[in-house]
């Protein structure tokens, strides 16, 4: 039976023409059942209780205990959960059986059961059997770092690339967690004396994933084609990439600078997709200024390499402006974050701007020590300190970052609008320093820029 001629009906058959080389029975969508075992809280109707729980090593801080937990519960509300508790276990390294110690997973079993909590939320990435066995113990939703934040990405993503991006890191993370999954679904029906599905069963859910993780990449690399063509047109501009920790005003000073309505917000990861504008600031060189996706620590791995295309607008920019929220008290380890991950995607030797932000809410120490009263003599003065390094004036945090720092570094309010000429200023002349060293033969000053594409 042969197909008959359709040329003009292809505007009708679009899965055909998108996927031309792809055999349609891999657009297929999962059976029910696996999505809706990957569904987390982000889209219930009720606001969802989370237990968090972290095991830190133990040359870990207190200090940095709390503010990873301080983290885990941010990225829960934005998540549109509310973390209602949290469980600490120093240990060497966590369980390999279920992540925690016997004692403290009773503890934990007990106060879940109690409070009816919706899920338990853990700081790391569990293996696919600590995933099972927590859930055949605690019997409520488990959540894990990653998948936490792939909900997030998921709920963010706008465009078909990131979509497509963030559904083939869904995938890649559900791959190797079928059979947990299955038995958490034999759990929910009660399946008494029902032995589970059947080998065949897994395998044809195992291969139907694969097929679709296969397909998503074929669409990605189709969609980064088209973005490659297009960048292409930009090629005369020089490009310059914000980047940085998550909520730390990228989008906000995009809107400054860009003037335009990119969605800022104080959540994690408001933005997933990358924007770019162009930008002419007075009298000097127009250039392309794009947005992106924020980092934070522990990104999954696998979220990084299936936004590889995200990404390419910063391992393509000509200049990177590293923004960082200096009134966070993590934001050095912030700032190694950010620097770790643009090492990772091979992005670290390009030049870069740093811009201490949110200079208005920075907070020094009053007092650098912990308060001791004098008067209370059985009071055990500190051997380990567990305090985080004091908060130096903000002109003296300045002076050293300014003395020790190679790259040009400047301080801001992008919210109050403070300082906001100087980041023209200095973003301006580094731009059209850039020009000139890619065209060193432009004899007109600013003549010609007029040319560069959009
Ligand atoms: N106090 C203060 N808040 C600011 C400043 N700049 C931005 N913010 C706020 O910080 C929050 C995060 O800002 P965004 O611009 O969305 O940050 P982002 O880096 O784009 O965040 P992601 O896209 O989530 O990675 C928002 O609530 C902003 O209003 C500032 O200079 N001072
Ligand atoms: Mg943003």
């Amino acid at each position: 039976m042969s197909k008959s001629k359709d040329n003009n009906g292809q505007g009708s058959t679009r899965h055909q023409g998108a996927t031309d080389s792809t055999p349609a029975r891999r657009d297929t969508k999962l059976p029910s059942h696996l999505l809706k075992s990957t569904k987390t809280h982000a889209t219930a109707k009720e606001r969802e209780t989370a237990v968090l729980v972290s095991v830190p090593p133990r040359r870990q801080t207190d200090a940095q205990t709390t503010e990873y937990l301080d983290e885990l519960a941010f990225l829960i509300e934005t998540a549109g959960a509310q973390a209602t508790k949290r469980f600490v276990q120093k240990l060497e390294k966590p369980d390999v059986r279920s992540y925690v110690g016997e004692g403290k997973l009773a503890e934990l079993k007990a106060y879940v059961t109690h409070e009816k909590s919706s899920m338990v939320v853990f700081d790391d990435d569990l293996s696919p059997s600590q995933l099972r066995n927590l859930e055949a113990e605690l019997k409520v939703k488990i959540v894990d770092r990653s998948l936490l934040i792939l909900d997030i990405f998921a709920l963010r993503a706008k465009s078909a690339t990131s979509r497509t991006q963030v559904e083939l890191a869904q995938y890649q993370y559900l791959l190797p967690r079928l059979t947990g999954l299955w038995t958490h679904l034999d759990k929910q029906r009660g399946g008494v004396g029902m032995k589970g599905p059947g080998e065949t069963e897994i395998e044809t859910d195992r291969r139907i994933v694969r097929d679709r993780i296969a397909f998503l990449k074929e669409k990605l690399e189709d969609l980064d084609k088209q973005a490659h063509t297009q960048r292409k047109t930009r090629q005369n501009t020089i490009r310059v990439a914000l980047v940085g920790y998550t909520n730390v005003g990228k989008s906000t000073i995009m809107n400054l600078l860009g003037k335009a309505e990119v969605f800022a917000e104080n959540k994690l990861f408001a933005t997933v997709d990358a924007t770019t504008r162009k930008v002419v600031l007075d009298n000097h060189v127009p250039f392309l200024l794009s947005d992106t996706v924020g980092f934070i620590r522990k990104l999954p791995t696998k979220l990084i390499e299936s936004f590889k295309s995200t990404l390419d607008e910063i391992r393509e920019a000509d200049l990177l402006i590293h923004v960082v929220d200096i009134s966070h008290q993590a934001f050095e380890e912030h700032m190694e974050v950010v620097n770790e991950t643009l090492r990772e995607i091979g992005a670290s030797d390009k030049p870069s701007l740093l811009v201490f932000n949110k200079i208005d809410q920075y907070k020094a120490d009053a007092d650098p020590m912990p308060n001791f009263a004098d008067d209370d003599p059985d009071q055990e003065f500190p051997t380990d300190f567990e305090e985080p390094a004091a908060r130096p004036p903000l002109e003296q945090l300045q002076e050293s970052y300014m003395a020790r720092l190679h790259d040009p570094v400047v301080f801001i309010s992008a919210q109050n609008k403070e300082n906001i000429e100087a980041l023209r200023e200095l973003l301006g002349r580094k731009v059209a320093e850039l020009y000139q060293i890619r065209y060193p033969y432009s004899n007109n000053q600013y003549g010609q820029y007029d040319a560069v594409a959009e």
